[in-house]
């Protein structure tokens, strides 16, 4: 067994969850594997080992979970993306896409300096309409996007090429096909 298999099988797919037709891939049950998690957490920065990074930024919700660990890492600061209304201070807000409509995200405005280098990270990407926001985002407060890294791809849906079309490096550990 290849070890892409092994962190892959510690993924759990929830069938029609949280409607028909959608195969949800499930990281709690990788997350809740001590081995798992820490060779995700070691695999995302792997290219990063040594170069200097500033920020790592996590998108609400479970980019939260990898975000944090990531940031420990590599020694960097951790920024919260997050949907809107939740943060103290003053913010800065992106429209993004989702399935059916749009939202926003929001950051704090002093969360990054201008020329900082940044590594994103959530769970997963899909379509890429959350990623995009929050590229967008962290480019419109002058921060340096080093690169966006995921767990799990779901290449059908084409968001990491979404993203390497806007430039930005795309790190992900393993892909499922389908949705
Ligand atoms: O590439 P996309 O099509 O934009 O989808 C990917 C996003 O969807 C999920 O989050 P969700 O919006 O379900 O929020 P949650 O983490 O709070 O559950 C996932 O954690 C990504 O953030
Ligand atoms: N299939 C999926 N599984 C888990 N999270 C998702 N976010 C968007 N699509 C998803």
């Amino acid at each position: 067994m290849t070890f892409e298999d092994d962190l892959q099988d510690s993924v759990r797919t929830i069938p029609d969850y949280p409607k028909p037709g959608v195969m949800f891939r499930d990281i709690t049950t990788l997350l809740g594997d001590a081995r798992a998690f820490r060779r995700a957490v070691d695999q995302l920065v792997h290219p990063w080992a040594g170069s200097k990074i500033d920020k790592v930024a996590g998108i609400e919700a479970r980019g939260f979970i990898l975000g944090g660990a990531v940031a420990h890492q590599v020694s960097a600061g951790f920024v919260p993306i997050r949907k809107k209304g939740k943060l103290p201070h003053q913010t800065v807000r992106m429209a993004y896409a989702l399935e059916y409509g749009t939202d926003e995200m929001e950051m704090h405005v002093d969360a990054i300096a201008r020329g900082e280098r940044v590594i994103l990270v959530d769970d997963l990407i899909a379509t890429g309409g959350t990623a995009e926001g929050a590229v967008k985002l962290l480019r419109q407060i002058g921060a340096d996007v080093v690169a966006a890294c995921f767990i799990i791809d779901l290449p059908d849906l084409g968001g990491a090429a979404k993203l390497r079309a806007m430039d930005v490096p795309v790190r992900t550990l393993m892909a499922f096909e389908g949705h």
